[in-house]
């Protein structure tokens, strides 16, 4: 019996792994259902109708521009029609659409189908933090994986060398998640942190935008290294306080190191908080004149991350995640992120 996969959201990134996946698809036939529907959020693109486009065209004309993915993919606006049989499915909105997602497909679901979630974030409850694949788990009742990773959208869709991790606890989803997404160049590993990989995948948006801080104020190399190198120690304190088992190595595959480097050079997070930096323009201005309907996912992040260590009484013991809330939310100037990593206690090594 084949699988069949569909893939929730159709966003940059969302497009360009619909790209992957369609090579993929028609790489193994004896293994995957030759249609992929991919639920497109309708839009007016230009005077028509953005799945239209793509339909036609297969291309997503607004959120990658001039790249064609294999026909086998095929846009559906209806969330719940996106999804009738698909065995694997793939999460791939952004963050502050999920809920509202799972809730409209748990009737619909296939016994077969297990998730694999793409989106970087996190979520927060009373007792503290909540893995996005968590929600997905729960509110479906199925096993969800994550791939996490140095991966700018449009360069993976244009086909230029980039690795990805994969985190998941079951060996069978993960050898069969390495078969939808692995390709000569896009090469897939697995390890079984989830909670670490995913915990990368979130914090280095939030470091993302301290870096474009620093790239806003003009600041040298040295002082964006020292962002990283802060960053990357936060981003494992964080992930180690809030999941036990989580490791040190996973912060050295593609989801760590990698996409924080990546990010913090080319990402949107880095690009928007550049431009708030320069002053003037609050986060949501920002995103609307510099993203064309993409969304920044480090702010809402930030947010998340600041109420969780406030609650926990432990935001001395993350300087750089907490300098980047309260300059994005509390009129803090970009200056002050040096003032608070310059006080910082010396921390372990990694
Ligand atoms: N773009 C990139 O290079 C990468 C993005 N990611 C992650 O992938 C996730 C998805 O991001 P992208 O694909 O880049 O999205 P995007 O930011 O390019 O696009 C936004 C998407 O949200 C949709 N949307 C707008 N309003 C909506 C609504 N009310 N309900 C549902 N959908 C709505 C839009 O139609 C569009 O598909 C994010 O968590 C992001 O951090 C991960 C790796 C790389
Ligand atoms: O996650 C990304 C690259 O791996 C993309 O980051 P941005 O959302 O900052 O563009």
């Amino acid at each position: 019996m084949t699988e069949k996969i569909a893939i929730i959201g159709s966003g940059n990134w969302g497009s360009a792994i619909a790209k992957v996946i369609g090579v993929n698809v028609r790489r193994y036939p004896e293994l995957f259902d030759q249609e992929v529907r991919m639920w497109m959020f309708e839009e007016d693109y230009k005077g028509q109708k953005l799945s239209q486009i793509f339909n036609k065209t297969h291309e997503n004309a607004k959120y990658l521009p001039g790249i064609t993915i294999d026909d086998c993919v095929v846009a559906v606006t209806d969330v719940v029609e996106s999804i009738k049989d698909a065995t694997l499915l793939v999460f791939v909105t952004p963050h502050q659409f999920l809920k509202k997602t799972c809730q409209q497909i748990k009737p619909h679901l296939s016994p077969r189908a297990r998730a694999i979630s793409l989106i970087k974030g996190v979520d927060l409850n009373e007792d503290g933090v909540v893995l996005l694949s968590d929600i997905i788990k729960d509110n479906l009742g199925i096993d969800t994986s994550v791939l996490m990773g140095a991966n700018i959208a449009n360069e993976v869709a244009k086909g230029m060398f980039s690795e990805a991790t994969i985190g998941s606890k079951d060996a069978k989803n993960a050898e069969m998640f390495v078969k939808v997404f692995d390709t000569p160049t896009f090469k897939c590993s697995w390890i079984d942190d989830v909670a670490g990989v995913e915990i990368c995948g979130a914090i280095k948006n939030v470091v993302a935008l301290a870096a474009g801080f620093c790239d806003g104020m003009k600041l040298p190399g040295n002082t964006k290294a020292a962002v990283l190198r802060i960053g990357l120690l936060e981003m494992r304190a964080f992930a180690q306080y809030f999941f036990s088992g989580v490791k040190t190595d996973t912060f050295f595959e593609s989801c760590g190191l990698a996409d924080l480097f990546v990010t913090c050079t080319e990402g949107r997070n880095r690009k928007c908080a550049e431009a708030f930096a320069r002053g003037g323009k609050s986060f949501s201005q920002v995103e609307a004149e510099l993203l064309n309907g993409q969304k920044l996912q480090g702010t809402g992040t930030a947010e998340e991350v600041y109420r969780i260590l406030k609650k926990k009484k432990i935001t001395q013991d993350f300087p750089l995640l907490t300098a980047v809330y309260e300059i994005s939310f509390e009129g803090k100037p970009p200056r002050y992120l040096l003032e608070a990593l310059a006080n910082q206690k010396p921390k372990s090594k990694l």
